[in-house]
């Protein structure tokens, strides 16, 4: 299978900064693959989005070692800019990310600056707020939308520019629980039926465990773990000794476990289906 986000023994450094960022990262995302990173304060989830679309070396400095690649191509080789045909980053702030008058205009923005002709802008935009169920807010200013909403155009029009890859840094931590679903719903949706490789840092834990193919755990700047949901989450006292939580679910199979050997080295369940399901053959 193609690999659509590799990094090759990375580490980084911020400028005027002691300690690195990131240390020795070797990751390979493979296309289609839904990622979810979980990790405590500090540990380096925003970093590696920010590698992971050429923010880092091109818009911050500091020493990066290693080789990050997008589709093939070194990050080194391509700013920012032109990277974002391959790769978009959503922020966890929606408001932030806004500029335009209309929605219509906001997922516009981003093919008209890359010289996009204009009948495949209208084309793309169209497409866009139908994929995110958004058309009928085409004509509304975006800051006048609620969170979950923003959050949407904001990745409607990250997506305008057709990257493959969609990395999201926390986009629903300032969200409602009814505003973190419809994100998730939409990206789920980009994921399973556009294909599009996701990798999604995010601290509601029981909703990436449900959604990701895949969760990576980061502490100071390293992967510690890296696999199915149900492997890492079995992790439990590693992942809770840096103040983290784990699936509630996750949690109730730890103690059924412990009391009746339930799993034995078996992955944990991690959703209430899986629970019941295991429970039901057991
Ligand atoms: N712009 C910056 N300049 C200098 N140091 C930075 C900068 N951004 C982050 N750092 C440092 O890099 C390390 C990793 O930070 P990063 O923001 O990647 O962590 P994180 O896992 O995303 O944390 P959080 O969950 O708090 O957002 C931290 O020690 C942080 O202080």
């Amino acid at each position: 299978m193609k690999a659509a986000l590799t990094f090759n023994n990375v580490s980084y450094r911020y400028p005027d900064s002691q300690e690195m960022a990131l240390k020795g990262i070797n990751l390979t995302v493979t296309e289609g693959e839904f990622v979810g990173i979980i990790g405590p304060n500090a540990a380096g989830k925003s970093t590696l989005c920010r590698a992971a679309n050429g923010l880092i070396p091109h818009s911050f400095s500091g020493d990066l070692e290693g080789d990050i690649y997008v589709n093939g191509i070194n990050t080194k080789e391509k700013k920012p800019a032109q990277l974002a045909e391959y790769v978009g980053l959503v922020f966890a702030d929606p408001e932030a990310q806004l500029s335009q008058m209309t929605v219509w205009e906001e997922v516009a923005f981003g093919p008209a600056n890359l010289g996009i002709p204009r009948e495949e802008i209208f084309k793309r935009v169209d497409l866009m707020l139908g994929l995110l169920k958004i058309e009928k807010m085409r004509d509304r200013s975006p800051f006048n939308l609620s969170g979950g909403e923003q959050q949407k155009v904001a990745i409607a029009s990250v997506l305008a520019m057709e990257p493959r890859i969609l990395v999201l840094d926390e986009p629903t931590s300032n969200l409602d629980p009814r505003g973190t679903a419809e994100v998730f719903a939409a990206v789920k949706e980009l994921n399973k039926k556009q294909n599009i490789t996701v990798i999604m840092v995010e601290h509601e834990v029981e909703l990436l465990a449900e959604h990701a193919d895949r969760i990576i755990f980061m502490d100071h700047g390293q992967i510690l773990l890296d696999g199915p949901p149900g492997e890492v989450f079995r992790q439990v006292e590693l992942i809770q000794k840096t103040g983290m939580n784990i699936p509630q679910v996750t949690e109730v199979a730890q103690i059924l476990d412990k009391e009746y050997g339930v799993w034995g080295n078996k992955p944990y369940p991690v959703t209430i289906e899986e629970l019941y399901a295991c429970l039901r053959n057991n």
